[in-house]
């Protein structure tokens, strides 16, 4: 049903006209002396130390609009969904694919899910584990009986952005006698640059990719292996260096990839939520398969929460409720998410996908056209960097943008007062938010100069601007697979209100098959009758400047 058809959904566009104008956090704060404590809630791991504080207390919302928010969560099922996709349901409906997940990371069993593939996914661990542990211990050796020394991840989209991710915000646990490579992008500088710092005797690479069929993916594993046998010359030497990850195995071995040297998962593993299967090998082999399995196991203590949590305790629900009161009420187009920790640098790009790509959708699972806003677009970087970037513009721009403001208490790198100076800067930019500064204020602090009035209203600071702050105590494993299974089921709960497929991406093909037809115009062959005016004007530039 769509988003607009819940009785809640009605009640809340009244809350916001009536609320709007005078809804202050200000006030909020001043009204009620408890506020903190009654809208900030703790989760902490059960099988692991994964813990997450969520404070969401300067938020614009009262009781009335946090209740209606939540009927909404029971008018549009949302646990009924969340059940589903735990169940192995095919929920995935326009692919007629079961979303499963979770279960690459049910480490305790708790869950109950039943599709072809989940009883071997222990299997596949188990494969990860040895071959991680032997390229770690140097007990796997290149052609010529050297050990491994690069490990080049070969892949794009789901297939890279969340090794990349979990690898940088993991640094601190990585094998740093082995470089980690990523190469993702069609552009031969990235593959070019890549295969620079490597040496064909001792480096791996990892082919990810779910289809093996993805361009970029498949092109790249293709000039990475001619590269590989210039030296080696001999192809039965592929195998010691060369694996892949997919679904796909009719592909992989077409390629020249043994079958055992191929880790397997299924078409229930969306691209975007891949990196707890065969797609993590990369992370596995880095921090270690220990560390690997404890990633999983804080998403799967988060999976235990969102399933037996009450939804006004249950933190991707409420993320969730709060991102579509901005997003659909107030009007905000986009959501930043601002890590303040360093290793973190690259969770914002990587829920561009896991968000954008889930929720960036227009058609109901009805098939109709919405008549609401759907998806926001997601972007952020580390702090403080974003604060010399594009903060002011958050505090003093015309645009609402709520933000995530995440941080650990405790760094992996105690360096003087470092981390201090860090987190006062986290503490301090959500404070100026809220709260900012007015006209007297202003005028008090400039003394004579109070008598320029541009210079005055210059420096005021609306504030009212909401926030959630994200503490946890260190980015160890656990806590990170618990604040990417956060978010990845905060994604969920929205495109269940919003009644859209989460879980295809029917938008990125038309692009790619229009790329396909385009390249042989690039050859000169053919003609450029199908294309507009300007593409086809374009495609003669290229040939007649093209060297
Ligand atoms: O793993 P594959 O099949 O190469 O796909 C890579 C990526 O391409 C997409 O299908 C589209 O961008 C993503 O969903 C996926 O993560």
């Amino acid at each position: 049903m769509p988003a607009t058809a819940h009785a809640s959904w009605n009640k809340l566009q009244q809350l916001y006209e009536s609320n709007k104008d005078s809804l202050t956090l200000e006030q909020l704060f001043a009204k009620d002396p408890q506020r903190f404590e009654k809208l900030s809630t703790e989760f902490k791991g059960k099988y692991t130390d994964a813990n997450v504080f969520l404070d969401y207390s300067k938020n614009l919302v009262n009781e009335d609009i946090l209740n209606a928010l939540f009927s909404l969560v029971k008018e549009a099922n949302v646990e009924k969904l969340r059940d589903e996709m735990y169940s192995g349901e095919h929920i995935n409906t326009s692919e007629g694919r079961a979303v499963l997940h979770t279960a690459l990371r049910n480490v305790s069993g708790e869950l109950n899910q039943q599709e072809e593939g989940v009883a071997d996914v222990p299997k596949v661990l188990q494969h990860m584990k040895e071959f991680s542990n032997a390229i770690r211990d140097e007990s796997w050796k290149g052609y010529t009986g050297k050990p491994i020394k690069n490990v080049v991840n070969i892949g794009i989209g789901g297939s890279d952005l969340g090794p990349v991710m979990v690898t940088e915000a993991l640094k601190h646990y990585v094998k740093r006698d082995i470089a980690f490579h990523f190469v993702s992008n069609i552009d031969g500088t990235h593959i070019a640059e890549v295969l620079k710092a490597c040496d064909p005797e001792n480096t791996l690479f990892i082919v990810a990719s779910k289809t093996f069929t993805t361009q970029e993916t498949i092109t790249n594993a293709t000039t990475s292996r001619d590269w590989f046998l210039e030296s080696a010359k001999d192809k039965k030497h592929v195998a010691k260096h060369f694996v892949a990850l997919s679904t796909n195995t009719k592909a992989v071995t077409e390629f020249g990839i043994d079958e055992k040297n191929m880790f397997q998962f299924w078409d229930w593993v969306g691209g975007r939520y891949s990196l707890w299967s065969a797609i993590g090998l990369s992370i596995a082999i880095a921090i270690g398969y220990e560390n690997f399995h404890q990633l999983l196991g804080g998403a799967h203590d988060i999976d235990l929460h969102f399933k037996n949590t009450p939804i006004e305790q249950n933190l991707p629900v409420l993320m969730a409720v709060l991102g579509i009161w901005y997003n659909d009420f107030y009007g905000a187009q986009t959501h930043a998410i601002l890590p303040y920790d360093q290793y973190m640098h690259k969770f914002a790009d990587y829920f561009q996908q896991g968000d954008m790509e889930s929720n960036g959708k227009y058609i109901t699972k009805g098939g109709q056209h919405v008549d609401y806003q759907t998806g926001p677009i997601i972007w952020g970087q580390a702090g403080t960097n974003g604060q010399h970037a594009f903060y002011q513009l958050i505090h003093q721009g015309t645009k609402l943008i709520p933000c995530d403001f995440i941080f650990p208490v405790e760094t992996h790198n105690p360096i003087g007062d470092h981390h201090r100076i860090l987190l006062s800067n986290a503490l301090a930019q959500p404070e100026a938010l809220a709260f900012g500064k007015d006209e007297e204020q202003v005028k008090k602090e400039l003394g004579a100069q109070a008598s320029n009035e541009t210079l005055v209203k210059s420096k005021v600071f609306p504030g009212n601007k909401p926030t959630n702050t994200i503490v946890c105590q260190k980015i160890t494993p656990a806590t990170l697979g618990a604040l990417i299974a956060l978010y990845e089921h905060k994604i969920f709960v929205q495109g269940a209100i919003w009644d859209i497929n989460s879980f295809d991406q029917m938008g990125v093909e038309l692009g790619k098959v229009l790329a396909k037809s385009i390249l042989p115009k690039l050859h000169g062959e053919g003609d450029t009758k199908d294309l507009s005016s300007s593409t086809a004007g374009l495609v003669n530039y290229f040939l007649s400047h093209a060297k």
